[in-house]
């Protein structure tokens, strides 16, 4: 592996790569989220939509002639799609750790084996030069291969998010969310790169799996993916990484993951 001057690079020893929910399964709920805050989001994206070629545009046929034109949006925040979707939802607040913020189960009940958040951030392959968006940066997280994702959302590496999220379009549509930058977050999961370390009394109660989105994901949806490949000239599925819990974790609990590294 390279030598990153990073002060925290998460990773998955490589021993426990068994995933706790198999990819199909996150990719289920990942497309139940989206398609539930795209349907949402509708009135306000007819100008995508208009756009789209007919096979796609005609899916959402039936709920854009129930809304018309000008009517009130369906006023739902992201959250509270993601609670009426999955059952809970998830939010950065104060951590239990002194002075550092954190990521907790917000409302309802989030059970072992669901997908709680996403590692969001600009994805390096191993030869990707990386390293000043590294310098003292501790939101690095490196997958199985020596991919790096880095979701700091601060000074070099949002320039860099948010360059290539504007290079990566498809007509009016995004391929990859960038709201994870702002308050005004549109993918309510994104915010696993906040989730503290665990320790001896704060044991983890979530794990990081790998995910490769495969090229066939609704292209509707990649707008709510919150990765983006560094290169333009990258081919094949998009890494992700989602967070699960390894327990049920209830309303109010704070969640940790294991960086297995040292935290500094
Ligand atoms: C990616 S950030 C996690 C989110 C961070 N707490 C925040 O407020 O944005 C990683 C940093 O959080 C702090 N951190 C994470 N887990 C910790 C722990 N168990 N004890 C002390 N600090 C921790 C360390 O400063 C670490 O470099």
């Amino acid at each position: 592996q390279r030598p990153l001057p990073c002060r925290t690079l998460r990773y998955v020893p490589a021993e426990l790569e068994d995933k706790v929910v198999p990819d199909a399964e996150v990719l289920r709920t990942l497309l139940a989220v989206f398609r539930a805050l795209f349907a949402n989001a509708l009135p306000r994206q007819r100008d995508v939509l208009a756009a789209l070629p007919e096979p796609v545009r005609s899916k959402y046929q039936d709920l854009l002639s129930a809304q018309p034109r000008g009517a009130p949006v369906l006023g739902f925040t992201p959250q509270d799609v993601l609670y009426q979707t999955l059952g809970f939802s998830v939010a950065r607040a104060a951590s239990s750790l002194a002075a550092a913020g954190g990521v907790f189960v917000a409302a309802g009940r989030a059970p072992r084996g669901a997908v709680v958040g996403m590692y969001p951030g600009t994805v390096y392959q191993k030869y990707e030069p990386i390293f000043f968006q590294s310098i003292g940066n501790p939101f690095i997280f490196r997958c199985l291969d020596g991919v790096l994702i880095d979701g700091n959302d601060k000074g070099i590496s949002k320039v860099v998010y948010r360059s290539c999220n504007g290079r990566d379009r498809l007509g009016p549509l995004r391929m990859s969310d960038s709201t994870w930058l702002t308050s005004e977050m549109q993918n309510p999961l994104a915010v696993g790169q906040y989730v503290n370390n665990c320790s001896n009394d704060r044991p983890a109660n979530v794990c990081y799996q790998e995910l490769d989105v495969p090229t066939g994901f609704p292209v509707e949806l990649k707008q709510y993916l919150p990765n983006t490949t560094y290169s333009c000239a990258q081919q094949g599925p998009l890494r992700c990484v989602v967070l699960v819990a390894l327990r049920d974790v209830g309303q109010g609990e704070e969640l940790f993951s294991n960086y297995y590294t040292v935290v500094s």
